[in-house]
C-alpha cells in the first residue's frame, strides 16, 4: 500500500456532541478551544459536554441496551460485520483522519498514519471475535444441566488520553462493541477532533442509535460524571495513576462499577554487557523518544552495565542528538511538540530538578523554539535511582542512563518503583533475559525490542500502572459478566 499524502489544512468537519447517532450542542452551549500545538494556536471551538450532556448520553445509551433493542437482537456475527465495515471507513479514510490527528495532536504525519493502522488492524482484530465469545457446559454435581453465558456489562464509558487518541479509542471501542457493550466515549480535551470524525464513521457503518456517544469535555465534569453516574456500568480509563486513583475511589462511592485502567510507569530497560551495543543504543533511543517520549510504557530508566556505560552514553547522545525534531507535516521529522504547554513546562521542570541533583547532561535540557510546546532532546547519564527523574514519570523526550554491577541488584532497583507497566531487557544471553523476564514486576516484559504492543497480545499493568488488561482474549473479559446458568434435570447422563 502507498503512503497516504497529508492534508495540511483538514476541514474541521465535527465539533459537537455526538448523542443517539445526532450532532447537539451542549445544554449549557459552552465551548472550549482545542490548540494547535506546533504554533500554540487556536484550532476551533468544540463543544464543552458537562454533566446534564452525560446525562443524555447514559440516557440513549441505556435505550440502546435495552432488552428487545436492535443491538441486544443482533446476531453476534452481525456485530462483527459492522465493526469490518467501521475498520474499513477508517481505511478509506485514512489520510484525512493521520491529517487530523496532526493537526490537534502535534505528531509527525507518518506516526499519525502508523497510529490509525494499528487501530485499524484492532477493530478487524475484535470483529472478528464477536461470535466466538463462548461459555461452559460444566459437569455439575447433581441431576443439573450448568452453562455458562460471557454477557456485556451494559453501558461503558471510556475515557482517553492524548497521546495515543485513535488507538486508545479503538482499544476501548473494540473489545466493548464486539462483545455487545454500548458506550460513552470522552475524549481528552486536548485532542477531540479524531474521535468526534470516528463516532461520524460509526454512524455510517451502521452502528444503532445509542451504542456509541461521543462527548468531549474537561476530566473533572464530564470525566467525574461518568464514573459517578449510578447507570454506568463500566469505566475503562486510560491516563495518570493520580486520576485513575480518583475514578477507582467514584466508583466504589457510587455503583461498584466495573474499572479497568491502564496508567503511569517508569518502565526500566536493561542492557546487558554482551548486546551488540549499537542495536541496544537504537533500541533504548526509540524506547524513550518514540511519541515525544508521551507513552506510558516509555523506557525511562535505562539501566547499563557498568562495563559498557561510557560507550553506550556516548551512543545514546550521538542518537538523540540526530533526532529531528520539528514541523510535523515535514517527512524528516521524528518528533513534534509536546502536547500542550502544561506539559512541557512540567517535562523542563524535571529537567531542571535533573541538573540540580546533580545528574550530568549531555545534551538538550531546553524549550526548542519559541513557538509552540517543542522540547529538546536530553540525555542525562551519571543518574541515581533516588533523583526525581529516575523515580516521576516525564512523559517527555528526556533520557535517564543509570549505571548497574550485577544482575540480582538490577533486579530489585528495577522493581523498586509503584509501577509496573513495561521492561525490557537487551542481551543475547538467553537464560539471564528469562531470569529478568521472569523476576520483573512488569504486565509486558520485551527481550531485545521495545514497544512491540500487538493486538493480539494482552496489555496492562502491575502495581500502580492499572487493572485489568486491554488487547488480546484477556481484554475481552474486561467488558463481560460471567452468568451461570442451572437447569434442573429428570436425569442425568455422562
Ligand atoms: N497512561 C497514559 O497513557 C497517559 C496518558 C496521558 C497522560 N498520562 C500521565 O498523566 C500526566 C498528566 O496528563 P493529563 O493531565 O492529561 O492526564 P489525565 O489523567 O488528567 O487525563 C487523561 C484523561 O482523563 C480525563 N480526566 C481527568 N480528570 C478526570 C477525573 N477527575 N475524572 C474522570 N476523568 C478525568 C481527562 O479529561 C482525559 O480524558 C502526564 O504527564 C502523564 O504522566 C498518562
Ligand atoms: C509506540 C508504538 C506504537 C504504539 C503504542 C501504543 C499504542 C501504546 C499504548 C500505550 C498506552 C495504552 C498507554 C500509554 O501510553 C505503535 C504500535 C503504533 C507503533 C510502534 C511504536
Amino acid at each position: 500500500m502507498s503512503a497516504p499524502t497529508p492534508i495540511p489544512n483538514p476541514e474541521i468537519k465535527y465539533t459537537q456532541l455526538f448523542i443517539n447517532n445526532e450532532w447537539v450542542n451542549t445544554e449549557s452551549g459552552k465551548t472550549f478551544t482545542t490548540i494547535n500545538p506546533v504554533t500554540g494556536e487556536p484550532i476551533c471551538q468544540v463543544q464543552e459536554g458537562s454533566k446534564a450532556d452525560i446525562e443524555k448520553a447514559v440516557k440513549a445509551a441505556r435505550e440502546a441496551f435495552k432488552i428487545n433493542s436492535k443491538w441486544r437482537t443482533m446476531d453476534a456475527s452481525e456485530r462483527g460485520v459492522i465493526i469490518n465495515k467501521f475498520a474499513d471507513l477508517m481505511e478509506r479514510d485514512l489520510a484525512y483522519l493521520a491529517s487530523l490527528e496532526t493537526l490537534d495532536n502535534g505528531k509527525p504525519f507518518v506516526n499519525s498514519v502508523g497510529d490509525i493502522n494499528f487501530g485499524i488492524k484492532t477493530m478487524r482484530y475484535y470483529a472478528g471475535w464477536s461470535d466466538k465469545n463462548v461459555g461452559q457446559t460444566i459437569p455439575v454435581d447433581g441431576s443439573y444441566f450448568t452453562y455458562t453465558r460471557h454477557e456485556p456489562v451494559g453501558v461503558c464509558a471510556q475515557i482517553i488520553p492524548w497521546n495515543y487518541p485513535i488507538c486508545m479509542f479503538t482499544w476501548k471501542m473494540g473489545p466493548a462493541l464486539t462483545t455487545g457493550n454500548v458506550i460513552i466515549v470522552k475524549p481528552a480535551e486536548q485532542t477531540p477532533l479524531t474521535a468526534l470524525y470516528l463516532a461520524a464513521l460509526a454512524k455510517e457503518a451502521g452502528f444503532p442509535a445509542g451504542v456509541i456517544n461521543v462527548v468531549p469535555g474537561f476530566g473533572p465534569t464530564a470525566g467525574a460524571a461518568l464514573s459517578e453516574h449510578m447507570n454506568v456500568n463500566k469505566v475503562a480509563f486510560t491516563g495518570s495513576t493520580e486520576v485513575g486513583q480518583l475514578i477507582l475511589q467514584a466508583a466504589g462511592r457510587t455503583n461498584l462499577k466495573r474499572v479497568s485502567l491502564e496508567l503511569g510507569g517508569k518502565s526500566p530497560n536493561i542492557v546487558l554487557p554482551d548486546v551488540d551495543l549499537d542495536l541496544a543504543a537504537d533500541v533504548s533511543h526509540m524506547a524513550l523518544f518514540s511519541n515525544m517520549g508521551q507513552a506510558c510504557t516509555a523506557g525511562s530508566r535505562t539501566y547499563v552495565h557498568e562495563s559498557i556505560y561510557d560507550e553506550f552514553v556516548k551512543k545514546a547522545v550521538e542518537r538523540a542528538q540526530k533526532r529531528v525534531v520539528g514541523d510535523p507535516w515535514d517527512p524528516k521529522t521524528q518528533s513534534g511538540p509536546q502536547i500542550d504547554e502544561e506539559q512541557m513546562n512540567k517535562i523542563l521542570e524535571l529537567i531542571e530538578s535533573g541538573k540540580k541533583q546533580g545528574a550530568k547532561l549531555h545534551c538538550g535540557g531546553k524549550r526548542h523554539g519559541d513557538k509552540g510546546y517543542f522540547i529538546e532532546n536530553t540525555v542525562f547519564s551519571d543518574v541515581t535511582d533516588d533523583m526525581r527523574i529516575a523515580k516521576e514519570e516525564i512523559f517527555g523526550p528526556v533520557q535517564q542512563i543509570i549505571k548497574f554491577s550485577d544482575i540480582d541488584d538490577v533486579i530489585e532497583r528495577a522493581n523498586n518503583t509503584s509501577y509496573g507497566l513495561a521492561a525490557s531487557v537487551l542481551t543475547n544471553d538467553l537464560d539471564k533475559a528469562i531470569t529478568l523476564a521472569n523476576s520483573i514486576q512488569a504486565g509486558t516484559v520485551w527481550i531485545n525490542t521495545y514497544h512491540t504492543v500487538c493486538n493480539q497480545a494482552p496489555f496492562g499493568g502491575f502495581k500502580m500502572s492499572g487493572i485489568g488488561r486491554e488487547l488480546g482474549s484477556y481484554g475481552i473479559h474486561q467488558y463481560t459478566e460471567v452468568k451461570t446458568v442451572t437447569v434442573k434435570i429428570s436425569k442425568k447422563s455422562s
